[in-house]
């Protein structure tokens, strides 16, 4: 996925390529090594290693070509590493011996995010895998996924520029992943973007929003501009509220070193619901290339207006602090329900309304979009509630409709 942060205007094609790894038009053959950032966390447990292990399941990922490291500051083993993730990857009784062969392929190094000396032992890992897979007119390829903080990306963007970047002559590639949240606000995304840009060209750096790749939120382009029958209604004369909903069953366990550093808003709300609501309020862009649905993101973010205090709501879940990573005295929020206004002509006067929360009583990620009253009712409908589409985004994604019938 390409990078899809909306924010500036600025066009991918006008950034600089000046560096010597460059991502076009080089060979896609040779040893390739990935490297999880973070990789004692929860989003690699959760995420990374079993979306990699239903890559290597499909084919994507060659046992002769690939080998990959995890990294981070807590002391562990390779086979202490393994048997973290283990349990998280979902395997069926056939698939046993490819969740013993795709476990093999991972190595673990640890180190600070800030010191020499752990990147130097990473990139003696890489350089020996290879070392040991290279053959003539290949190149080795380097991908590396910043599980982590925020926080850390300047520096660790850093030492992987300065102590694992792959000699030059031997061609090939490197890039960055980094996930979300992109800094706390617009200054740091700004500096963070400045940071990393210095040590990479823009081909290399892939920004990451996990649910830009939720097949509903995949779909919803095409749900509003291939399908007629959406056309017409989707605006201020037909539609009352829209309501985009994630709740999670669960609260930080564990995660307070990096959750109670953001909260909910900067969590969940900024990237991934904001995205959604792009998707859906945003005019049709001119094709589906990427920079003209960033260019339509971009322009209905701006037509939001100033979110008043009395448009939101913000919440702690109890027990919260009792959580041993979390600091006693927290006030992040874990809740929060914000109203979205955009000031344009299909939007004006329909409410976006925004809530996250953590700890709740069910998982479930959901867009309501509420239609206005049938003018001149003579069936008394408004006891049935008003019509309304509404997309499960998940669990069990699901597309329906609330109709009134007699
Ligand atoms: N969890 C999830 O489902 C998802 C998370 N993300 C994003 O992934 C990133 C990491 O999140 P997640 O894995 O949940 O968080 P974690 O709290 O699990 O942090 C990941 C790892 O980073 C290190 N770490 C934690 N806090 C700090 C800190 N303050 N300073 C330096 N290192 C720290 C720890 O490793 P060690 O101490 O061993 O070095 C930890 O294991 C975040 O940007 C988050 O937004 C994105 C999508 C989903
Ligand atoms: O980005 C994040 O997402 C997860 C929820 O992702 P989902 O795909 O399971 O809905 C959330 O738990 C985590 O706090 C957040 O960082």
């Amino acid at each position: 996925m390409a990078a899809s942060n909306a924010g500036t205007m600025e066009k991918r094609g006008s950034l600089k390529t000046t560096d010597s790894f460059r991502t076009e038009n080089v060979p896609e053959t040779g040893p390739l090594a990935i490297i999880v950032l973070g990789a004692s966390g929860d989003l690699a447990k959760k995420k990374t290693f079993p979306a990699l292990f239903n890559l290597y399941r499909q084919g994507f990922l060659q046992s002769d070509e690939v080998a990959i490291f995890g990294y981070a500051r807590t002391k562990l083993s390779d086979d202490e590493l393994r048997d973290r993730i283990r349990g998280y990857l979902s395997h069926g009784k056939d698939n046993t011996e490819d969740l013993t062969k795709f476990l093999q392929l991972i190595k673990y190094v640890s180190g600070a995010y800030d010191a020499e000396e752990g990147f130097r032992a990473l990139d003696k890992a890489i350089a020996e895998h290879e070392a040991s897979k290279l053959s003539p007119g290949e190149s080795p390829r380097r991908l590396f996924y910043l599980a982590l903080p925020p926080s850390v990306y300047p520096s660790v963007c850093k030492m992987i520029k300065f102590y694992c970047t792959p000699k030059a002559d031997l061609g090939g590639w490197m890039r960055v992943v980094v996930e979300k949240p992109f800094g706390k606000d617009l200054a740091s995304a700004e500096e963070l973007s400045s940071q990393i840009g210095a040590l990479f060209d823009e081909p290399q750096i892939y920004r990451i929003d996990h649910y830009l790749g939720k097949e509903l939120v995949q779909n919803l382009l095409v749900l509003r501009f291939a399908n007629r029958f959406f056309l017409p209604l989707w605006n201020r004369d037909h539609i009352d509220n829209v309501q985009i909903v994630f709740r999670e069953d669960f609260g930080t366990e564990g995660r307070g070193g990096y959750f109670d550093q953001y909260g909910i808003i900067r969590d969940i709300i900024q990237n991934h619901l904001l995205q959604v609501f792009c998707l859906l309020a945003m005019e049709k862009p001119v094709s589906i290339k990427p920079e003209h649905i960033r260019d339509e993101k971009v322009k209905v973010l701006q037509s939001v207006l100033p979110i008043k205090d009395e448009d939101v709501v913000l919440g702690q879940y109890d027990g919260y602090t009792e959580d041993p990573t979390v600091p006693d005295n927290s006030n992040t929020p874990t809740f929060a329900s914000v109203i979205l206004r955009i000031h344009n002509e299909r939007w004006e006067g329909v409410p976006f309304i925004l809530k996250a929360g953590k700890a709740l009583n069910s998982r479930k990620a959901d867009v309501r979009i509420q239609f206005k009253e049938v003018p001149g009712d003579i069936f008394k409908c408004q006891k049935q509630g008003r019509n309304e589409f509404v997309i499960r985004l998940q669990p069990s994604e699901a597309m329906y409709m609330k109709l009134t019938v007699s």
